[in-house]
């Protein structure tokens, strides 16, 4: 469902009629920008950059905020079916909920899929593509996916945080530094990129970006 800006949100979508309660998302939203804009300043400065490196990339306005709701059912074949594939989220950041502890979300670490610790009732959020380019690679979006459970149905939700569509993101710089590997993109153009290649079977959209 697209919330912000505005202006795009106007359509009446699958999402509303299942959930019904758009204010309540709407306000989700609301509160979500304000912890997002706060860590993505918390993150520049963890990474000894200027506070506004980041957030500066951000039209109040302008920038996107999507949100999608996942359902995993019980699945009578766990070991055939995935919930959701591999994949990095093109977003800066992502805010993750789940509504129970049920788990399924796992992380690609050293080859192994590993499952993810979510303790119950806290949000997880998760580094995407976008802020992997602006931090220069410094910060990295995670390989991830859900598998599926055979008694347990899932629901998460999404919360996609992204500059906005025409904005030319600017990779952070400091030639003291290597690992320098990005290039200036823009952003409608990563995702138009990254969602026509998807799904793949490792981390390659990103290499669009790269100098
Ligand atoms: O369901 C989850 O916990 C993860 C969902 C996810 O990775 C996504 O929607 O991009
Ligand atoms: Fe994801």
């Amino acid at each position: 469902m697209h919330i912000c800006p505005l202006i795009l949100s106007q359509v009446t979508t699958i999402s509303d009629i299942i959930y019904n309660d758009r204010q309540a998302i709407e306000l989700y939203v609301r509160e979500a920008r304000k912890v997002l804009d706060d860590l993505l300043e918390v993150l520049a400065e963890s990474l000894s950059l200027e506070r506004h490196v980041f957030i500066q990339q951000f039209d109040t306005n302008e920038s996107e905020i999507n949100v999608r709701v996942n359902y995993y059912p019980p699945c009578p074949r766990p070991d055939q079916t995935l919930g959701l594939t591999p994949h990095t989220d093109a977003s800066a950041l992502t805010i993750l909920m789940e509504f129970d502890t049920s788990g399924g979300l796992q992380v690609l670490k050293d080859q192994k899929w590993l499952p993810v610790k979510w303790p119950r009732d806290t949000l997880l959020v998760n580094v995407g593509d976008m802020l992997e380019i602006m931090s220069n690679g410094r910060l990295q979006s995670p390989w991830h996916r859900v598998v599926t459970q055979m008694d347990v149905e899932r629901f998460s939700v999404a919360l996609f945080y992204n500059p906005a569509s025409l904005a030319e993101i600017v990779p952070v710089r400091n030639t003291t530094m290597k690992n320098e590997s990005y290039k200036n993109v823009v952003v409608g153009d990563y995702l138009q990129h990254f969602y026509k290649i998807s799904p793949t079977t490792e981390k390659v959209a990103i290499k669009f970006a790269k100098a």
